[in-house]
C-alpha cells in the first residue's frame, strides 16, 4: 500500500469508529430516556408506597448511571479477536457481554470497550463495560500472552471526539506497553480540577489489584503517584459491578485523610456510573461526639495505642459482677423466686458468649424472665402473655438485679469514667500502662459528668472503641482505605469493626507517614485491621511526578527511616527549579504569574502558618486563589497548607520555604516528602532559609538537574 493509500484507509477507519461512537451515544440516550420514562410512571405502577419508593430510588440511580459525559467518548478501546473460520477480522457477531461469559469463544468478534454497557434497540451490545470479563484482555493481553486478541486498539480523543487511534497487532508480536503514545499523552496531560478516572489506561499490574476477588483483602505499598488512589477507586467500581446486589445491601466505603482529598476524588466513581458509595474520613466515622478540645500530642499518642483497646475491654468487663442476692418478684397473689445458683449460671454463661455488652445485658434479662416464666407455667398451667413477659422484664427486682450484676453502660460513660476516675483506670490498666502514662491520660480539669466532657479527637476514637464493645457496629461489604500509613492502631480497629464481615483495600506509602503514630510496617496495620493474612503488594511505576522531581524528593528517603521499594517515573519531561530568593511573597507571586502562562492547575504549598500571608500577597497582585477543599472552584491557583496536600496533585507546584514546612511538626521531613511529590509537570522550590539538610547534595552526588527556567519548558 502506498503511504497515501495507508492514510486514506486510516481515515476511513477513524470515520467508521466515529460513526460507531455516534450510534452508541444515540443508543445511550435512548436507554436513558426509557429509564426516565419508567421513573416518571414508577409511582403509578407500584402497588404500595414502600415499593414505589424502592422503585423510585432504583430508577433514579439507573438514570444517574446512564448519564453521558460529553467531554469523554463512550469507549476508549477496541479488542479484535481475529478471524475464526469463515469470519473476517473486525466483523462483529453477537458478543456475550455480561459477567460470567469468560469461557465464550471470542474468535472473529470485535468489541468496543468503554465506561458502561451500551446496547442498541435490539439489545445488541455496542460498547462493553470495562469491567466485563472480556474487557480484561484489553488491560492484560500482551504479545507473549495475547489471550486470543489479534489487534488491540486505543483511541485518542479531545473534548469527547475521537481524534486518533493506535493499534497493537498482538498476533504479530507487536506491543507498545508504556511506549504507547496515547498512554503518554494521558499521563502528561496538564491537570486541572478534580481527579479523573483512568479506565482507558489502567496498567496490567494495577489491573491485577483492581480485579482482585471480593473476598481478598489487599494492601498496596506505592510511592507517590503510582496510582494507589486510582486503583482503590477502580477496585470499588469493579467490585460493585461484579457483586452488585450484595454490595448494594452491605455497602462500599472509601476512607480518605480529609475533606479536601474527598472532594478531590468525589467525581471519579460517579463518572464510572457508581453513585452509591460512602466516602468519609476516619474522623467522620468515629464522630459520635463533637470534638471541642485539643490536647498534647503525647497524650493523643497514648490514646491511639492498641493497649487502650485492652484497657477499655477490661473496664467493660469490670462492670459485670457476681450475683449476691436471689431475685424475688411479686406477681398478684404469687411470689416467684430465683436462687443464687441459677443466677450465677446465667451470668457466667452469658459472659462466655462474648456478645457486645448491651446485648449481654438483654440476654441476662431474657434468661431471668424465662426462669420466671417456667415457674409461672408450672403453677398456673398456662403460658403467660407477651405483656406479662415484658412486665416481668421491667419489674423492679429484675431491673435491680441487672443493675447490680450487669449495669447499663454507655460509651461516653465508660470513657469518662476511665479518664476521670484514677482508681478505675488503675484497675483496668494494671500491667498495661505505666504510672506516668496513666497520669497523662487524666485531663487537667476533669469534667464531673460525661455530658460536660470536652472531648478531643483522640477521645472520639476511644468512644468508638467503647461503643464497639457495648453495641455492634454496622459494617460494609468492602472498605477502601487511602493514605493508610497515617492510621493509628485504634483507628485501624475502628475500620476493622466496619469491615469485620467484608474485605479491605489498604493503600498507602510508609514514606509519607506524617501522623505521630504513622505505620512503619504494613503487617502491623493489617493485624489491627483484622486482616493479618492480606498480601502486601508494591506499585513502583510513577505516573505523576517527573523523573527529575522524583530524584530530588528521593534525597529525603534515607532520612525517613522506612523500608520502601524505590519507584521509577514514567515521566521524563517536566521541570525542576530550586531557587534562593530574597522576598518569598514577591517571588511566589512572580512564580505563579509565570506558571499561569501554561495550561493546568497551579498549587502553592507552604507551612500552614504562611498560607494566609501568601494568599493575601496573591490577592494584592490581583490573582484569585481557591482553597484545597473546593477543587471545582474556577480559580486555577490554589494555596494549600502543607498538612492538607496529601493525595492531591497540581500541574505546576510552587513550594514555599521547605525549612519552615519541616520545622512545623515532628515528622516534618515526611511532610516535605509529600509536598515535593505533588507536581505533575513542574516544581519550583523557593527558599530564603537554607534547604533542609537531606535535600542538599553531598559531594559526589550530581545534585538535581541544572535548574530549568519554567518559561522555557
Ligand atoms: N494507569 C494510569 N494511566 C494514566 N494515569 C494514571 C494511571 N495511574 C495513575 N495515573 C495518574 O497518576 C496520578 C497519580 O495517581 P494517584 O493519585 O492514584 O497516585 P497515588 O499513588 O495515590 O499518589 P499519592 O501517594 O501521592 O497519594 C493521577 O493523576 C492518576 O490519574
Amino acid at each position: 500500500m502506498t503511504l497515501h493509500a495507508q492514510e486514506q484507509s486510516l481515515d476511513t477507519e477513524l470515520t467508521a469508529e466515529r460513526e460507531h461512537l455516534e450510534e452508541s451515544r444515540a443508543a445511550l440516550r435512548r436507554m436513558r430516556e426509557r429509564a426516565e420514562a419508567l421513573f416518571a410512571t414508577g409511582d403509578k405502577v407500584a402497588g404500595d408506597a414502600y415499593t414505589a419508593e424502592q422503585l423510585g430510588r432504583h430508577m433514579a440511580r439507573r438514570v444517574a448511571e446512564l448519564a453521558d459525559d460529553p467531554t469523554t467518548p463512550l469507549f476508549f478501546g477496541k479488542l479484535d479477536f481475529g478471524a475464526a473460520t469463515g469470519t473476517e477480522p473486525g466483523e462483529s457477531r453477537t458478543p456475550g457481554a455480561g459477567p460470567g461469559d469468560e469461557d465464550t469463544d471470542h474468535a472473529g468478534r470485535a468489541y468496543h470497550v468503554g465506561r458502561r454497557h451500551v446496547t442498541d434497540a435490539q439489545g445488541e451490545p455496542l460498547v462493553l463495560d470495562w469491567r466485563a470479563p472480556v474487557s480484561r484482555s484489553f488491560y492484560r493481553a500482551s504479545a507473549r500472552d495475547p489471550q486470543g486478541v489479534a489487534v488491540r486498539r486505543r483511541f485518542g480523543f479531545h473534548g469527547g471526539e475521537l481524534t486518533s487511534f493506535e493499534d497493537e497487532r498482538l498476533d504479530r508480536g507487536e506491543e507498545l506497553g508504556t511506549a504507547s503514545r496515547i498512554l503518554t499523552a494521558e499521563i502528561e496531560r496538564p491537570r486541572v480540577g478534580p481527579m479523573r478516572d483512568i479506565v482507558a489506561t489502567i496498567q496490567p499490574e494495577q489491573d491485577e489489584l483492581v480485579r482482585a476477588e471480593l473476598a481478598d483483602s489487599i494492601c498496596v505499598q506505592g510511592a507517590p503517584g503510582t496510582g494507589k488512589t486510582a486503583v482503590g477507586l477502580h477496585r470499588a467500581a469493579y467490585l460493585l459491578y461484579l457483586h452488585r446486589e450484595r454490595l448494594r445491601r452491605s455497602g462500599v466505603l472509601i476512607v480518605g485523610p480529609n475533606r479536601a482529598f474527598l472532594s478531590y476524588i468525589a467525581a471519579v466513581l460517579p463518572a464510572l456510573g457508581e453513585v452509591e458509595v460512602d466516602q468519609a474520613t476516619v474522623e467522620d466515622l468515629v464522630g459520635r461526639v463533637p470534638v471541642r478540645a485539643t490536647e498534647d500530642p503525647a497524650v493523643a499518642v497514648i490514646k491511639h495505642d492498641a493497649r487502650l483497646a485492652e484497657v477499655l475491654r477490661r473496664a467493660v468487663e469490670a462492670h459485670i459482677s457476681a450475683p449476691t442476692e436471689p431475685v424475688v418478684v411479686s406477681d398478684g397473689s404469687f411470689r416467684w423466686r430465683i436462687g443464687l445458683e441459677p443466677l450465677h449460671r446465667i451470668v457466667q454463661e452469658t459472659r462466655r458468649e462474648g456478645l457486645p455488652y448491651a446485648t449481654g445485658r438483654d440476654r441476662v434479662r431474657a434468661r431471668v424472665v424465662s426462669l420466671l416464666q417456667r415457674q409461672a407455667e408450672a403453677r398456673r398451667a398456662e403460658s403467660p402473655s407477651d405483656a406479662w413477659l415484658r412486665r416481668m422484664g421491667r419489674s423492679r427486682p429484675v431491673v435491680d438485679f441487672l443493675d447490680a450484676v450487669w449495669p447499663a453502660l454507655t460509651p461516653d460513660g465508660l470513657v469518662h469514667l476511665l479518664l476521670t476516675d484514677p482508681d478505675a483506670l488503675t484497675a483496668a490498666a494494671d500491667g498495661l500502662l505505666t504510672d506516668a502514662e496513666r497520669a497523662l491520660l487524666r485531663p487537667a480539669k476533669p469534667a464531673r459528668t460525661p455530658k460536660a466532657m470536652r472531648w478531643t479527637a483522640a477521645d472520639a476514637v476511644l468512644l468508638d472503641e467503647a461503643a464497639g464493645l457495648i453495641e455492634r457496629t454496622a459494617g460494609y461489604g468492602h472498605v477502601v482505605v487511602d493514605e493508610a500509613q497515617d492510621l493509628s492502631a485504634m483507628q485501624c480497629r475502628a475500620l476493622a469493626r466496619r469491615s469485620e464481615h467484608g474485605s479491605v483495600t489498604l493503600l498507602g506509602d510508609l514514606a509519607q507517614g506524617t501522623a505521630p503514630w504513622a505505620a512503619t510496617d504494613w503487617h502491623e496495620s493489617l493485624r489491627h485491621l483484622g486482616k493479618p493474612d492480606a498480601a502486601v503488594v508494591p506499585l513502583t511505576v510513577g505516573f505523576r511526578v517527573p523523573a527529575a522531581v522524583v530524584a530530588f524528593a528521593n534525597r529525603l528517603l534515607p532520612a525517613l527511616a522506612v523500608d520502601v521499594p524505590p519507584a521509577e517515573s514514567l515521566r521524563h519531561d517536566g521541570g525542576l527549579d530550586v531557587r534562593t530568593v530574597d522576598d518569598l511573597p514577591a517571588a511566589t507571586v512572580a512564580e505563579v504569574r509565570a506558571a499561569l502562562a501554561y495550561d493546568g492547575s497551579v498549587g502553592v504549598i507552604a507551612a500552614d502558618a504562611a498560607v494566609d500571608g501568601l494568599r493575601a500577597a496573591l490577592a494584592a497582585a490581583g490573582i484569585d486563589a481557591a482553597t484545597a477543599d473546593d477543587p471545582a472552584a474556577r480559580a486555577r491557583v490554589t494555596v494549600v497548607p502543607a498538612t492538607l496536600v496529601k493525595g492531591l496533585e497540581y500541574d505546576h507546584v510552587v513550594v514555599v520555604e521547605p525549612a519552615a514546612i519541616v520545622a512545623a511538626e515532628p515528622r516534618g521531613l515526611h511532610r516535605l516528602y509529600v509536598v515535593l511529590t505533588r507536581a505533575v509537570s513542574r516544581l519550583a522550590v523557593l527558599h530564603v532559609a537554607p534547604l533542609p539538610e537531606p535535600l542538599v547534595p553531598v559531594a559526589g552526588d550530581p545534585g538535581p538537574p541544572a535548574p530549568t527556567d519554567p518559561m522555557e519548558q
